[in-house]
C-alpha cells in the first residue's frame, strides 16, 4: 500500500513520498521490518522519538512524529502531526482495511468482558458469526486466542479486526478500557453502537482525577461514535446521568437500561442460588427471562448486552431468549465446583474496590453459611486501592484471606501489609497456592467461596517472571484432595 494512502502527508514538502510502499506499521523500533511506516509515540516511560533512528535502521521507509518531537534528521520522510497516536490508528485502519460490518465497543470501570462475551453470544445465538475481543482474548467461530491487554494497541487491533473479517465475522463486541481510549487505540475503529456499564475507582496511577477517567471514558461517546449512533447506558449507576448527558451533548441516541431504563426497564429480579428470573419491559412487551448466572451485576451485564444486540439486528424476543443460555465469560463468577456438602467455590476477576464490593454482595443472599474470600491485590498498579479493599472484604466476608496476586517489581510483603492494615482479624498467607488450599479446606456446608482478582488469568506475574498459575486449576485441584 501507498504512503499517501494511509496517511495525510499535508505536512511533507515532497509530494514524491506519497509513493512510498508501505509494508507494516508500528511504534515500536524493535518490530520495524523493511517498508514500514514508523510512529515515534510519547509513552509513560519512553519517548519513541529516540528510537526513530533504531527503526530507520531496521528497514522503516517514513515517521509519524508530534510537531515539537525531536527526531534528529534521518533520512525518511517526517510526518508531523497533531496528534501522533490518532494518525497511527487511523492509518493501521486504513493499512488493515477490512473489518466486520458491525462493530460494537463497551466502556465503563467493569462488566466489559462480560458485555463483549454476552454481545457475541446474543449475535451467534441469532445466527450472526460473530466475535468479541478483550481482556480474555479473541473469541470468534473459528478462535480462541487468550490476550494480555483489555484493548489491543491499534496496529494488532486493525490486524486482528481484518483477520475476522476475512474469517466471515459480520458482528464483533470489544472492550474499550480507559487506558486505550485515552491512547487512541480505537480510533479508527468503525463503530455502529457504544455502551457504558459504570463507573468506579480503577487505575487511580494513570488518569489523574476521576474527571478525567469519565472524559476518557466519554471518548467513546464524544469523538468514536458517529453522530446519532446508539449509546446504550446502564441507569442505575452513580455516574450514569453523566454518561447520558455526556452522550446527548455529542448528539447520540441515547438507549438507557436498567432498573431507570427507558429502553429496556428491569421491573423484578428473584433470586436463585445460581440463576436469577427477572421481569422487563421493552415497549409494550414483558418478558420473563431466565438468567442461569449467579450475580446482581450480570443482569446489568445482560441487559446491556441486549441492548447492544438489538441496535444491531436481533429482535428483542429473540434477544431476550438468547440471555437464557448466556454463559458467563472465564473467570467472572465462575463456579469452579463445591464441596461434597454443595458448598459453592468460585473464580472471579474482582480486582478493583467496586467489584469485589459487587460480588461479595452478590453471593450473601444464597449463602446460609460464612463467605470466604481469598484475594490480594496487584504490584505497579495504583496503591490506592489496596486499604480500599481490605476494608470491603472484611465488612463483607466472614473469612478474609489476604494473599499474592501478580507482584511485578513490588515487594509481596509490602502490598499485603498495606492491604492488612484495613483488614483486621483477616490471615494472611502469601503464597496464592496455599491460600487457596487453606481456604478449600475450611469450607463447611452453606459457605462459599470467593477466589477474587486473577479470573481466566494463566499466569503470576512475579519481578518480571510469569509462572504458569490458574486459580480455576487449584481451587478444582483442592476441592478433589478434600475427598481424599
Ligand atoms: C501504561 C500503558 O498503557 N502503556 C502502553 C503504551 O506504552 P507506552 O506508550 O507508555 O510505552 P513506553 O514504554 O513509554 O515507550 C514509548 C514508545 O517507545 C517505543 N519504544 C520503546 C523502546 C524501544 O526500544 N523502541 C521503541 O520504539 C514504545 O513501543 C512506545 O511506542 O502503549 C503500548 C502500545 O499500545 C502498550 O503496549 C502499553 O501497555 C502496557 C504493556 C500495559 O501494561 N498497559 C496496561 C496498563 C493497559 O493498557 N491496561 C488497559 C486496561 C486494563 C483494564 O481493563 O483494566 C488495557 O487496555 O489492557
Ligand atoms: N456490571 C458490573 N458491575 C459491577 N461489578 C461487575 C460488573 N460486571 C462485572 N463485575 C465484577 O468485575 C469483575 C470483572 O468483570 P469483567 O471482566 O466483565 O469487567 P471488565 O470491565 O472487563 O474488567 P477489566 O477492566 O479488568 O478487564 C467481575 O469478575 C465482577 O467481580
Ligand atoms: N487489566 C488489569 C488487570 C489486573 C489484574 C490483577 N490480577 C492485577 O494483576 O492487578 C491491569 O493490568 O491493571
Ligand atoms: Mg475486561
Amino acid at each position: 500500500m501507498k504512503l499517501k494512502d494511509i496517511a495525510d502527508l499535508a505536512s511533507l514538502a515532497d509530494p514524491a513520498a506519497g509513493e512510498l510502499d508501505i509494508t507494516g506499521l508500528t511504534s515500536d523500533s524493535r518490530k520495524a521490518k523493511h517498508g514500514y511506516l514508523f510512529a515515534a509515540l510519547k509513552g509513560s516511560r519512553a519517548d519513541g522519538s529516540a528510537f526513530a533512528a533504531d527503526a530507520v535502521g531496521r528497514g522503516a521507509v517514513a515517521i509519524i512524529a508530534a510537531r515539537d518531537a525531536e527526531i534528529g534528521a534521518p533520512d525518511v520522510p517526517v510526518i508531523r502531526v497533531e496528534d501522533p497516536r490518532r494518525t497511527l490508528a487511523l492509518a493501521a485502519a486504513a493499512f488493515y482495511e477490512r473489518q466486520p460490518e458491525i462493530m460494537v465497543a463497551v466502556t465503563g470501570t467493569s462488566g466489559k468482558t462480560s458485555v463483549a462475551s454476552f454481545t457475541r453470544q446474543i449475535w451467534a445465538d441469532a445466527g450472526f458469526p460473530a466475535a468479541n475481543i478483550g481482556t480474555t482474548g479473541v473469541f470468534s467461530p473459528m478462535r480462541s486466542d487468550y490476550g494480555s491487554l483489555t484493548t489491543p494497541d491499534p496496529v494488532e487491533l486493525h490486524r486482528v479486526l481484518q483477520e475476522l473479517a476475512d474469517e466471515g465475522v459480520t458482528h464483533a463486541a470489544m472492550e474499550a478500557s480507559s487506558h486505550g481510549l485515552d491512547q487512541r487505540r480505537l480510533d479508527g475503529v468503525k463503530l455502529a453502537a457504544g455502551a457504558f456499564t459504570n463507573l468506579g475507582r480503577d487505575h487511580m496511577d494513570y488518569h489523574p482525577t476521576v474527571d478525567d477517567y469519565l472524559a476518557a471514558k466519554m471518548r467513546l461517546f464524544d469523538t468514536l461514535l458517529p453522530a446519532g449512533a446508539p449509546a446504550i447506558i446502564f441507569a442505575d449507576d452513580g455516574f450514569s446521568q453523566r454518561a447520558i448527558d455526556a452522550a446527548k451533548a455529542a448528539g447520540k441516541d441515547v438507549l438507557t437500561v436498567g432498573r431507570k431504563g427507558g429502553f429496556i426497564a428491569l421491573k423484578r429480579v428473584e433470586h436463585e442460588r445460581f440463576r436469577q428470573h427477572a421481569e422487563v419491559k421493552i415497549g409494550n412487551d414483558i418478558y420473563e427471562v431466565s438468567l442461569p448466572l449467579a450475580g446482581d451485576f450480570q443482569v446489568a451485564n445482560a441487559l446491556v448486552s441486549a441492548g447492544l444486540a438489538m441496535v444491531t439486528g436481533v429482535p428483542a424476543a429473540a434477544a431476550m431468549r438468547a440471555l437464557e443460555r448466556l454463559r458467563g465469560a472465564p473467570g467472572r463468577l465462575d463456579l469452579v465446583g463445591a464441596t461434597e456438602e454443595g458448598a459453592p467455590a468460585y473464580v472471579d476477576y474482582a480486582h478493583k474496590p467496586d467489584a469485589l464490593e459487587n460480588v461479595l454482595t452478590s453471593v450473601r443472599p444464597f449463602t446460609t453459611g460464612r463467605v470466604i474470600v481469598v484475594f490480594g491485590c496487584g504490584g505497579d498498579r495504583d496503591t490506592g486501592k489496596r486499604p480500599m479493599m481490605g476494608e470491603i472484604a472484611t465488612r463483607l466476608a466472614d473469612v478474609v484471606i489476604v494473599t499474592d496476586d501478580n507482584p511485578r517489581s513490588e515487594e509481596p510483603a509490602a502490598i499485603r501489609a498495606e492491604i492488612m492494615a484495613a483488614a483486621p482479624g483477616a490471615i494472611e498467607i502469601g503464597d496464592r497456592r496455599q491460600a487457596i488450599r487453606t481456604a478449600v479446606e475450611m469450607m463447611k456446608a452453606g459457605d462459599t467461596l470467593i477466589v477474587a482478582g486473577k479470573g481466566h488469568e494463566e499466569g503470576q506475574t512475579v519481578g518480571d517472571v510469569t509462572h504458569p498459575f490458574s486459580d480455576h486449576a487449584e481451587v478444582a485441584q483442592a476441592l478433589k484432595d478434600r475427598l481424599k
